[in-house]
Parts: structure tokens; sequence; C-alpha cells
């Protein structure tokens, strides 16, 4: 039997006045913020959200200020449809899709910018990046009044980030990540995979395999900075033009680590046919 797709909400609103009847009933609100062009890593955060909440909403708005690239933004994919059809069985209340000049209205003057934890990975090499996400996930916390809102582990710097965020400006949400749903051959579920040629899709798994290669060394005590060359030299090695980062940083803070005295990420961004694509480990000290 099929399902009617949730509600699509344009303005803030109506948003708000949603919002504000479910805290009235007493009920806790759910957020999924996304970008669209949904798969099950994002159907993941849904189905988690509907378990810690009364009330689920899920955001999509492809943010032209977290883009440093105009290209990348034209190009990516725009799928309001097909979304919401995937979003019905998921029993989601409302999905908020933003006309552009309720998020930035005109005479919008204003960033929001995590420092710290935005420094290096991708922060590197995406200017205006994380002020881009950090101001836009600000507005949809404070237009929604959402109660707790679900963020992958795929993007764990962005992560970093919006709990740094939260916490900084006394938002009251909370913030919760969830693991990274991959692939069966482990390659992390991301809407840029679409993207690879088949030829680079076989090849793509190498880069999470390397991952967990490194962590098993590091973990046994192996020396950090020469597990890292030999990691990096396997990802090339296995076809992938470019390792842009691969860095061990600690869980929290992500400040930069050499040796395993905390729990740790391993973070890694690097280029296969033309596709930049991310991935992170937990190594546990
Ligand atoms: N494989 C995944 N597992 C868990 N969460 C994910 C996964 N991929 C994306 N997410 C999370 O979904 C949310 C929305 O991400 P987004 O819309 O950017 O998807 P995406 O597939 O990462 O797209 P892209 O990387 O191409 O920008 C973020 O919190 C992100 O971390
Ligand atoms: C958090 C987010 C929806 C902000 O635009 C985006 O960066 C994403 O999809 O991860
Ligand atoms: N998943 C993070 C959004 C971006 O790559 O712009």
């Amino acid at each position: 039997m099929s399902v009617a797709p949730p509600p699509i909400i344009r303005s803030v609103a109506e948003l708000r006045a949603l919002t504000a009847t479910w805290h009235r009933a007493g009920e806790r609100i759910g957020l999924v913020p996304t970008m669209g062009a949904l798969h099950a890593g994002h159907l993941s955060l849904v189905a988690a959200a509907k378990a810690a909440a009364d009330r689920v909403v899920v955001t999509i708005f492809v943010n032209p200020r977290q883009f440093n690239d105009p290209e990348d933004y034209a190009r990516y994919p725009r799928t309001e449809a097909s979304d919401a059809e995937k979003l019905a069985p998921f029993g989601v209340d409302a999905v908020y899709v933003p006309a552009p000049d309720q998020v930035y209205p005109d005479g919008f003057a204003t960033t929001v910018s995590v420092a710290g934890v935005t420094e290096g990975l991708c922060g590197a090499s995406r200017p205006g990046h994380f002020d881009g996400v950090a101001t836009v996930v600000a507005k949809l916390f404070l237009q929604s009044g959402a109660d707790i809102a679900f963020f992958g582990e795929k993007d764990y710097q962005q992560l970093q980030l919006v709990k740094r965020l939260a916490r900084d400006l006394d938002i009251p949400i909370e913030v919760a990540g969830h693991p990274t749903v991959r692939e069966a051959d482990g390659l992390a579920l991301s809407s840029r995979n679409a993207q690879l040629s088949t030829s680079a899709r076989q090849m793509a798994p190498a880069l999470y395999a390397a991952l967990v290669g490194a962590a098993g060394r590091i973990r046994a005590g192996d020396a950090v900075p020469g597990v890292l060359d030999d990691t990096a030299r396997r990802i090339t090695a296995a076809g992938y033009q470019r390792v842009e980062y691969l860095e061990l940083r600690s869980a929290q803070g992500l400040h930069p680590m050499i040796r395993l005295d905390q729990p740790a990420r391993l973070l890694v961004a690097a280029w296969l046919d033309g596709v930049r694509l991310i991935d992170n480990i937990a190594v546990g000290p």
C-alpha cells in the first residue's frame, strides 16, 4: 500500500506555526537537515529522529553559501518529488523546503563562524564552506525550534562544528550524531558516489578498507606518522588520484594527534575519477 508523501512547507511562518502547535501539545520535535537527493544514509537519520521524537521535520535546502565552487552548486542534484516519496513510509510530519528568501532575505548580512574544529581537514580546501554550513544550520535550528537534530558521522567535522555552534550560541537543541551508513563493500553512502564511473566505483571501497587497516595498526601500537604514510600510498595504489588529507585528530574538538592517548578519529579526503570523497573511522586508545 502506498503512503501519502508528507506535507511540504516553504515558509518560515508556516514552519513556526506548526512547531508551536506541537510544542503546546508537549511534543518533542526532531530535525533532520539535508540538501536532498536522499539516500539510505539520510533515511537512517530520519528513522533515528522518529525513534527519539514525537514529530519529525526533514529540511531540504541546497545552501548556496556553503558551495565554494559555483559549478558544484549548479550541478547539485535537486530531486524534491522523489525525496518526498522516499520519506513517506517513515511517518515524517513535514518537509521544510524553504524558498531562498526565507533563509537569506534581502539585506541578509550575518555570518556564523565557528573556529577551532573547522581548522584544517575540509576547512582547508573549501574556503567559506563551514561558515555557510554554520550560518544555515543556526537558522534552521532557530526557525524550527526543534528539540533534537540528527547529523551523520560521515561529515564528522561538520558534526563537531554543529555541536560547538549549539553550545556556544545557547541554542536549546540536542545535537545527535549517527553512524555512517555504508554499501555492502564498505563505501560510505554519499550523493556524490553517483558521479563515479563504473570502474571508479569498483575502486572506491579501497578508501574505507585503508582506514580500517590503519586504525588496526594504530590501535596495535604502530607509530602514527608511518601508518599515515603507508595508508596514503595504499589509497593511491588502489587507483585514487590524490589524497587531500589523512589525519589523526582527537574525537572531541578535533585536535591534531601524533600518538593515541585519547579517543581519536582518523579522517580522509581523497579524489577518485574527479570526485572528492570523504570518510573517517573511530580509533580508540
Ligand atoms: N552515509 C551516510 N551515513 C549517515 N549519514 C549520512 C551519510 N551521508 C550523508 N549523511 C548525513 O546526511 C545529512 C545530509 O547530508 P547531505 O545532504 O550533504 O548528503 P551527502 O550524501 O553527504 O551529500 P554530499 O556529500 O554529496 O554533499 C548530513 O548530516 C550527513 O552527514
Ligand atoms: C547540514 C547541511 C544540511 C547544511 O546545509 C549540509 O551541510 C549537509 O547536507 O550535510
Ligand atoms: N555533506 C556536506 C555538504 C557538502 O558537501 O556541501
